[in-house]
C-alpha cells in the first residue's frame, strides 16, 4: 500500500468527516482507529485518516501520539500529512492544536504551516483570522457552552498563539484571492520572520482550493474538512490520482438490530433527540445518578434497551442542556463527569452490540471515540454521506462481523438525522 495523503484526526467523528470529504472528492480513503496492526488487510487506497482520541488530553500526550502516527503515515508513502482539527477549533489554552502542529512540522523539517478550520459547507468560515459558525462569531455560537472545550475567543491567531511556542501569523483573504503563488509567498515571508504557523482565511470553496494547492507544496497542514477538500482537489488536478472513489458498495446490508447512543450536548444533537422521540423510544440517562451510582444505572439502561430493541431502533442519551451540564460539572469536575459519562455510554453500546446490534449511530466526538475503542473496531471503509460531514461507515476486520456505523459530530446533521441515518443502514 502506498498512499498520497495521510491525516491524523484528533477525534473519531472528525476522522470520518474528513474521510467523507476526501472520498467525495475522489480519493479512495480508509479511516483507521489508531495505527493499524500490520496484519490488518487494507484495500488499494489513496489516503488514510488515522483516528486518535487526543482532542481533550494533555498536550504532551497528544504530541506523542500524533508524532507516532506521522511516522507511520510517512512510512506508508504520505508526502503530506494533515492534522485534522475541529471546524470550530475546539481546544483550550492548554490545548494541542499548536503543540501538535509544531511537532509535526519539526519532524518534517520545519517551515511555515497553514492552519484553517474553515468548512463552508457546514457554515464555518474564517475572515481576518476570526472564525464564524453560521452567522455568529465563534464566541457567540453554541460552542461557548461546549462541555469540554468552551470557546470564548473567535480570533484564532490569538487562540493559537496562547497554545504555541512560535509566533502565529495571518494569511488574509486578500492574499488568498490574489492566488496560490501570492499566498505561498506570504506563508514563506511569515516563516522567515519566525512564525511557525499561519491562520488562513477562507470563505468559499475556491479559497480552500487555493489553500490546498499551497498546502500540497508543504509537508504538513492543520485544518478541518475544508482543507481536506482543497488538498484532495489539488491532488486530483495534479493528475496523481484518477479521482474515481465511490462509496456505494460500502453500504451492502448487514442486517441485525439497530441503536443510537448520544453523548453530545450540542444544540443540534439536543434537537435531533427531541425529533427522534416522536418516532422511536428514547431513554434519557440521569447523569447525576449515573455518576453517583454508575453500574446500577448502566444495567438499568441495558435492560430498558433489551426490552425494546427487537421491535426497532432505540436511543440511549446522556445529552443535556448547558445549565444541567454546568451543574453536574460544578459537583464532579468537567473532565471527571465527561469521562464517566463516556465510559457509561460506551459500555451500553458494547452490550447492545453483544445483543445483536449491527447498525449503530453514535452522536458526539468523545462519545464516539469511547464507543469505538470499547468495540475494538480496527478500521472503516467510507460509504455515502448521510449529512454534510457524516458518512455511513463499514467496519474492516471487526471481530463481531461487518457492522455499519455513523459517527456524528455533535453539531452536524439536520433535525431528522437519526431516522435519516438508519434509513441508509440496512
Ligand atoms: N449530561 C451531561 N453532563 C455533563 N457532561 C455530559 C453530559 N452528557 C454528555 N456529557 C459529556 O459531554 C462531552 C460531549 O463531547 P462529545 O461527545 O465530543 O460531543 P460533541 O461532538 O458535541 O463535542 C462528553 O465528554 C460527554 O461524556
Ligand atoms: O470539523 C468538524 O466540525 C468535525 O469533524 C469535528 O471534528 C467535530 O467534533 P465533535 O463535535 O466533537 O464530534
Amino acid at each position: 500500500m502506498a498512499i498520497w495523503l495521510g491525516s491524523i484526526a484528533d477525534d473519531y467523528t472528525g476522522a470520518s468527516d474528513l474521510a467523507n470529504t476526501l472520498t467525495k472528492n475522489g480519493l479512495r480513503t480508509v479511516q483507521t482507529v489508531g495505527i493499524p496492526d500490520p496484519s490488518l488487510a487494507l484495500p488499494d487506497i489513496d489516503a488514510v485518516v488515522v483516528s486518535l482520541k487526543i482532542r481533550s488530553v494533555p498536550a504532551s500526550e497528544a504530541v506523542n501520539a500524533a508524532t507516532k502516527a506521522e511516522r507511520w503515515l510517512r512510512h506508508q508513502g504520505a508526502g503530506h500529512v494533515l492534522y485534522k482539527i475541529c471546524s470550530t477549533f475546539d481546544s483550550t489554552d492548554a490545548g494541542n492544536i499548536g503543540p501538535v502542529t509544531e511537532a509535526l512540522s519539526e519532524a518534517a523539517g520545519g517551515g511555515g504551516v497553514l492552519v484553517t478550520p474553515a468548512f463552508p459547507e457546514t457554515g464555518r468560515t474564517v475572515y481576518l483570522g476570526h472564525l464564524f459558525v453560521g452567522g455568529q462569531p465563534l464566541n457567540e455560537s453554541p460552542l461557548k457552552d461546549h462541555p469540554l472545550n468552551p470557546m470564548h475567543d473567535a480570533n484564532l491567531v490569538r487562540v493559537l498563539s496562547r497554545q504555541s511556542r512560535g509566533a502565529v501569523g495571518l494569511i488574509d483573504l486578500a492574499a488568498i484571492t490574489a492566488g496560490a503563488a501570492a499566498a505561498k509567498a506570504k506563508l514563506d515571508a511569515l516563516a522567515r520572520t519566525g512564525a511557525t504557523m499561519a491562520i488562513a482565511d477562507a470563505i468559499f470553496e475556491r479559497d480552500l482550493e487555493t489553500l490546498g494547492e499551497i498546502a500540497l507544496e508543504t509537508p504538513v497542514s492543520s485544518g478541518a474538512s475544508g482543507l481536506g477538500l482543497g488538498l484532495a482537489r489539488a491532488l486530483v488536478r495534479s493528475g496523481r490520482i484518477s479521482g474515481s472513489a465511490t462509496g456505494e458498495d460500502v453500504i451492502r446490508p448487514v442486517g441485525g438490530l439497530s441503536a443510537i447512543i448520544a453523548g453530545s450536548c450540542s444544540k443540534a444533537t439536543l434537537r435531533q433527540l427531541d425529533i427522534a422521540e416522536r418516532v422511536m423510544p428514547v431513554l434519557r440517562l440521569d447523569p447525576e445518578r449515573l455518576l453517583a451510582a454508575g453500574p446500577d444505572q448502566i444495567a438499568a439502561a441495558i435492560s430498558w434497551a433489551g426490552d425494546r430493541i427487537s421491535a426497532g431502533p432505540v436511543v440511549v442519551a446522556a445529552s443535556a442542556a448547558p445549565e444541567t451540564v454546568s451543574r453536574l460539572q460544578s459537583q464532579y469536575g468537567r473532565e471527571a463527569s465527561g469521562h464517566a459519562i463516556e465510559t457509561a455510554t460506551s459500555i451500553i453500546a458494547a452490550e447492545l452490540v453483544e445483543r445483536g446490534v449491527r447498525r449503530l449511530v453514535v452522536a458526539g466526538g468523545e462519545t464516539s471515540g469511547a464507543a469505538v475503542d470499547r468495540l475494538a473496531i480496527p478500521a472503516f471503509l467510507i460509504g455515502p454521506e448521510i449529512a454534510p460531514g457524516v458518512p455511513v461507515l463499514r467496519t474492516v476486520g471487526n471481530t463481531q462481523g461487518d457492522m455499519l456505523l455513523a459517527l456524528k459530530s455533535g453539531n452536524f446533521g439536520g433535525e431528522d438525522f437519526f431516522a435519516a441515518a438508519l434509513a441508509m443502514m440496512r
